[in-house]
């Protein structure tokens, strides 16, 4: 690449170098310099020169990037380790932001680009026939930016998402960036590091840069030559190259894991060679090959690679061709060249992670496949889609992903809620056709993915097994599915005798296949010990959004694999698989009472005041109403219990949190569904997940758990699956109330960041005109208001931060599944005296020197005013100044 500014003025420029926070080294570049100045930078870890390697870098129109065989790269990946040359760590630190030089300081061609900081890419030179190419690549990032709007936008999309993380897709410009985990996912789902670089160079407006070629070459030219395999219950690593498998056992911590076994009585199928590794016979079909399709092989790449792109002119014929090769390319990924034979060595089971880690350490992080159609071994499920199982063309890419080369990958796939993951799910186990063990969050969706097994696949009712607190199950004949939670299967404490027994049978066999539901929730931890101690030969995770508040997402890469597919939101929606829905957050001006109390409480209180706000009651009111007479169904979430309780009961509304029961749920959820007098119910958080309502066209949200965007994305997921989504002209409503100038606002725009870079917008509305015309709002009067406010300030301390009973309540009951013990939960509390002496509700008023330090009812009463109650039972005062002299000391003391 160059970076040299055509017209640019000057032959000398001055470059500014950040060294560390604060210092920068300014050095003056010739034009022949020029070339490297934005790329060969001191700290620049892509920068460092390999004098062992030769790369070649595209000419001036990029089309050249070819590749330079690595003779032995395993053993240019140790000396480099060694010789600190390219350390990983370093090699990383390329996908980092990285603000190690300063682009302000090239040279300009005019006053403007220079505003553009960083993001001033004027200098890169164009490819002549730009314009029918709809990529940017940025040097110095790995970002990736696609004119959404062009014809072939499509297929860049279905490359970008195999090599890159979306970043943000709203309708007309996506942001992707490139990993080191989304290459390792590239080459796991068959790309090498030449079609990588081919398909982006012909779809980039401008050449690859040398920074990106580099960091792209480094992260794939290792990955996928190593795999690690399941047969007979014994653990190997295994790869077409025998060389890289003699290096990797000359690094200590992988050959102190290595089990040799002198003699093996399974030989029948392996030979030793004299380097004491074993022989397999390599895999040999290599068809795609998914439950209820069957596709051959799709034409080798070969037969259209001779197009090229031609004149600027010729612009729709350039686009057939992009299109084409890039499909090429795409499909020779599928394509396998695998010798007639593979190595291996064996590891001991307890190792599996140790190896793992270190492989990925050594730049050889391994893949996992499973060759499922030559496994006689594993007894067969008998399994199939039912005739009338038709699945939709994303959820057959999704899966392509997974068996593209006859075998399964293990990896993660990633669907909009209501998007039919579970039928990818199973129609991937009709595809392995062998025994699976099912992971769900809860005890709700085991029962959802049994009834699913049985409505979708042709599996029989004995052949399925639920293992909960209620039931612990097998299955009849030698495969079978057994359906749990994760809690169930992860937990260290002690099992009731009936558990145990499960779990000795879960340990004891094979599995074809381990189906992980919703992984994104799951604690690493927990994942590592089911991961571990589970013997499974494929592992698929699913999961609708894969963001973590606490960044962990990267445990999910290593523990299950790479992210195999992920759709895009808005693009389904079009096509009519989810619905489209009008997102908008509401404005609630705070009452001034409520807004003077809330300048004055603990943050705790704030939530329970910004969330019962009157003026959001009566929104909430109005939005039931309005959308109730349209013929909506409507879902109004409230995560807070207190307020769930209190909007509810005063609009005369059935509502469901972790209290209720499993009796009163259902019935709640059956009325719903199918009694048009109700067309309104209140959940807590419990409804975020597992709750399939078709029928439900409207969703308000009155409270939520502060800046989740997981939340948000999982509760708009509540209405995407909407019956009448298909529907000429339908639109689903997603409503969410915040309160004016509060916290609240502060944390919707947190939580709006997921949707928002899956393309959704949010309208804001300040105003509901036709609301003050509404004759029955409630909280209408002062008065009202204020007693509301009284209410909320006498309410006991733990009302604002109820919303976590539900999680506890839950919590307790997953403890007693698990060890099978009764359902009586006895909860420790902590207590005010007042609590225990029955006066939380009582009103009081403090006397203090003019000042009505923590008095709740403070600026609602006069301030000299006398309490309604004769003691003083507020919490000490935080502040001695407020303090009478006496009880300062006592205070302090008890301090
Ligand atoms: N191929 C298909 N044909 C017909 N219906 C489908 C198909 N795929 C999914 N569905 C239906 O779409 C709805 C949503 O499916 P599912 O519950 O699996 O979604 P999900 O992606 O797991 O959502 P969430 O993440 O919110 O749990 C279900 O009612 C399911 O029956």
């Amino acid at each position: 690449m160059s970076n040299k500014r055509p017209g640019s003025p000057k032959e000398e420029f001055k470059v500014r170098i950040k060294i560390k926070d604060g210092v920068y080294k300014e050095s003056l570049k010739s034009k022949n310099s020029e070339q490297n100045s934005s790329i060969n930078l001191p700290n620049h870890p892509i920068s460092t020169v390999d004098p062992r390697k030769n790369v070649s870098t595209p000419d001036s129109s990029g089309n050249s990037n070819e590749i330079e065989p690595i003779s032995d790269p395993v053993l240019a990946a140790q000396q480099d380790v060694k010789a600190g040359l390219v350390p990983r760590s370093a090699r990383l630190e390329f996908f980092k932001d990285d603000d190690s030089y300063d682009i302000l300081a090239m040279p300009r061609r005019d006053p403007v680009s220079g505003k553009f900081g960083k993001g001033d890419y004027t200098y890169l030179k164009l490819k002549k026939d730009h314009s029918s190419r709809p990529l940017w690549i940025c040097p110095g990032s790995a970002n990736i930016i696609l004119e959404a709007f062009s014809p072939i936008a499509e297929q860049a999309i279905d490359f970008l998402i195999a090599i890159s993380e979306p970043v943000s897709r709203p309708i007309n410009l996506h942001e992707y960036k490139l990993t080191p985990y989304s290459l390792y996912a590239a080459v796991s789902v068959g790309l090498e590091t030449k079609d990588i670089l081919d398909v982006l160079n012909r779809l980039s407006k401008v050449p690859i840069p040398d920074d990106v070629v580099k960091a792209i070459k480094q992260c794939t030219v290792s990955y996928g030559k190593v795999k690690q395999v399941l047969k007979h219950n014994r653990y190997f690593v295994e790869s077409s190259h025998a060389d890289i498998l003699q290096r990797l056992l000359r690094d200590p911590i992988i050959s102190s894991s290595r089990l040799i076994e002198p003699s093996d009585k399974n030989s029948t199928s392996k030979t030793n060679d004299s380097s004491g590794l074993v022989k397999f016979s390599a895999p040999t079909s290599k068809e795609l090959f998914i439950a209820g399709k069957h596709i051959n092989s799709i034409e080798t790449p070969s037969e259209l690679k001779t197009d090229q792109l031609t004149e600027e002119s010729k612009i729709s014929n350039e686009h057939k061709a992009i299109d084409i090769q890039i499909e090429a390319e795409m499909d020779a990924a599928d394509e396998d060249n695998e010798d007639e034979e593979v190595h291996a060595f064996e590891i001991l089971p307890t190792q599996i992670e140790v190896v793992k880690k270190r492989c990925n350490e050594l730049d050889f992080p391994m893949l996992e496949e499973y060759d499922f159609r030559n496994d006689t071994i594993n007894p067969n499920l008998n399994i199939d889609l039912k005739p009338i199982t038709t699945i939709r063309p994303y959820q057959e890419k999704s899966l392509s992903k997974m068996f593209g080369n006859g075998r399964a990958r293990s990896g993660i796939i990633v669907l909009p809620c209501g998007a039919g993951k579970t039928l990818v799910g199973i129609t991937a186990a009709c595809t392995i056709k062998k025994s699976v063990l099912c992971l769900c969050t809860s005890s709700v969706s085991v029962m959802q993915w049994k009834q699913q097994f049985l409505q979708w696949s042709t599996i029989k009712e004995h052949q399925i097994a639920v293992f909960t607190s209620d039931q612990k199950e097998r299955f009849s004949g030698d495969a079978g599915i057994v359906i749990s939670t994760f809690s169930m299967v992860a937990n260290t404490r002690k099992r009731s005798y009936e558990a145990q027994k499960m779990m000795d049978f879960l340990h004891s066999r094979e599995w074809g296949f381990l189906l992980l539901d919703e992984v994104h929730v799951v604690p690493a931890n927990m994942f590592r010990r089911v991961v571990t101690s589970i013997a499974a030969h494929t592992k698929l995770g699913l999961t609708a959004t894969l963001v973590r508040e606490d960044d962990k997402i990267d445990d999910l890469n290593f523990l299950i694999g790479p992210k195999l597919y992920e759709a895009n939101w808005i693009d389904l929606a079009l096509k009519g698989h989810i619905a489209t829905v009008q997102c908008a957050e509401v404005w609630c001006d705070m009452t001034p009472e409520f807004y003077r109390e809330y300048l004055r409480e603990t943050s705790r209180r704030r939530l329970l005041l910004y969330v019962m706000n009157p003026r959001k009651f009566q929104i909430c009111q109005y939005l039931i109403w309005f959308h109730q007479n349209r013929g909506d169904k409507i879902i109004v979430f409230v995560d807070n219990v207190y307020a769930l309780k209190a909007y509810a009961q005063k609009l005369k509304l059935p509502y469901i949190y972790g209290g209720t029961s499993q009796q009163e749920r259902m019935r709640i959820l059956h009325q719903f569904q199918h009694n048009p007098m109700l067309n309104t119910i209140f959940l807590s958080k419990v409804g975020d997940t597992s709750i399939d309502l078709p029928e439900a066209t409207c969703l308000i949200q009155v409270s939520s758990h502060y800046g989740s965007r997981r939340q948000e994305a999982q509760r708009l997921g509540r209405i995407l699956r909407a019956k009448r989504r298909a529907d000429i002209g339908f639109n689903a409503y997603f409503y969410s109330l915040v309160s004016k100038d509060t916290l609240e606002m502060f944390y919707s725009t947190k939580r709006q960041q997921f949707l928002v870079d899956q393309g959704y917008s949010f309208k804001v509305i300040t105003h509901l005109d036709a609301m003050d015309d509404f004759e029955d709002l409630i909280y209408k009067d002062k008065q009202s208001q204020i007693d509301l406010l009284h209410t909320v300030l006498m309410a006991n301390d733990n009302a604002s931060t109820l919303e976590d009973e539900d999680m506890m309540r839950e919590d307790s009951n997953v403890k007693n599944e698990v060890s099978g013990r009764s359902k009586i939960v006895i909860k420790k509390q902590g207590a005010t005296i007042q609590s225990l002496s029955g006066a939380d509700n009582m009103a009081y008023m403090e006397y203090s020197d003019g000042i009505a330090s923590r008095s709740k009812l403070a600026g609602l009463s006069s301030r000299k005013g006398v309490g309604s109650a004769g003691m003083s039972m507020n919490k000490p005062s935080s502040s001695n100044e407020e303090r009478h002299p006496l009880f300062k000391k006592q205070f302090n003391t008890k301090k």
